[in-house]
């Protein structure tokens, strides 16, 4: 299994897999179970339609995704362990002597997690006990430290992003929408002097926008919705601004736990409690297994 994970950039092509069964349909292409001829190493295959992301300009963002997750190594962050293009090409034109490259597709090589999707688990359970919830938020939080720690945000932190390993942990997959933030005064050769207050404070995307993410993934894994949902966009839009988090009378959920959210779901950014001040919160410390593994 080495010739996959040990991530040695080498040129990967269809016939080095034996493809299995789907796994599904991710948003821009299939899944399919693969096996590493030479490792034998299961992996999960993403066939990602070039033409499709052509069309909707995500190619720099899927550029972006590969160049950020092959190089995060973490427990609960999907391992992406290479891609490839391949090209079908169309046979000879009958009247052109010409080879024209027609469809182009892009294959990410990822880690397969066995048990699925938690979005589904969710659905099926309607919500989680608050033992598997905070083992879950705990993870999560000790993935997005790491992130952090390399100047990377996640910003699409949610059940459908998420998968289950074999030991029945989370995975954080689809770094789709993650960013790679560098602090400005590194890059701007020294001198800040010039610099607008708005470019300083860099205030748009920080990494505490994850913070408020897992407030929310926290909020619907003990209540099986999340704190904002309303039927339109606007009142989504309105609540969320407004921080109109109500905590319903049903499930019953520990005062530990409204507490650990309220202090995640803060507007100002600087005022959401820090990831590892999470780990150290009572109902954290009280509910989350330490290995980060729910064995229900
Ligand atoms: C994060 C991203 C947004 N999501 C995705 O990419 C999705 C899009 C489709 C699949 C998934 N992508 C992955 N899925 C797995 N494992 C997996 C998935 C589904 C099942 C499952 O329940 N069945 C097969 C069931 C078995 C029972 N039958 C009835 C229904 C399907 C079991 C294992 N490993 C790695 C990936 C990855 F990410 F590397 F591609």
């Amino acid at each position: 299994s080495s010739e996959v994970s040990d991530g040695e950039q080498r040129r990967w092509t269809l016939n080095d897999f034996d493809i299995g069964k789907p796994l599904g349909r991710g948003k821009f292409g299939h899944v399919y179970l693969a096996r590493e001829k030479r490792s034998n190493h299961i992996v999960a295959l993403k066939v990602l339609f070039k033409s499709q992301l052509q069309q909707s300009q995500v190619e720099h963002q899927l550029r972006r995704e590969v160049e950020i997750q092959s190089h995060l190594r973490h427990p609960h962050i999907l391992r992406l362990y290479g891609y490839f293009y391949d090209q079908a090409y169309l046979f000879l034109c009958l009247y052109i002597i010409r080879i024209y490259p027609c469809i182009k597709r892009v294959y990410l090589i990822l880690e397969y997690a066995p048990k699925g999707e938690l979005y589904k688990e969710l659905q099926k359970c309607k919500y989680f006990s608050e033992r598997r919830a905070a083992t879950y938020v705990a993870s999560l939080a000790r993935a997005l430290i790491y992130c952090h720690g390399k100047h990377v945000i996640h910003r699409d932190i949610k059940p459908e992003n998420l998968l289950i390993g074999a030991q029945g942990e989370l995975k954080i997959a689809d770094f789709g929408w993650s960013v790679h933030t560098f602090n400005r005064r590194r890059t701007m050769c020294g001198t800040l002097d010039y610099l607008p207050p708005e470019m300083v404070e860099s205030v748009e995307h920080d990494a505490s926008v994850d913070i408020w993410s897992l407030g929310v993934l926290c909020y619907e894994f003990l209540y099986g919705v999340p704190p904002f949902e309303a039927k339109e966009h606007s009142d989504t839009y309105r609540r969320i601004v407004q921080v109109d988090l109500k905590f319903p009378p049903k499930p019953i959920v520990s005062s530990a736990a409204k507490d650990l959210i309220s202090q995640m779901l803060v507007k100002d950014s600087t005022q959401r409690l820090p990831l590892h001040k999470l780990l150290e919160h009572p109902w954290i410390v009280q509910n989350a297994e330490p290995s980060g593994v729910y064995r229900g």
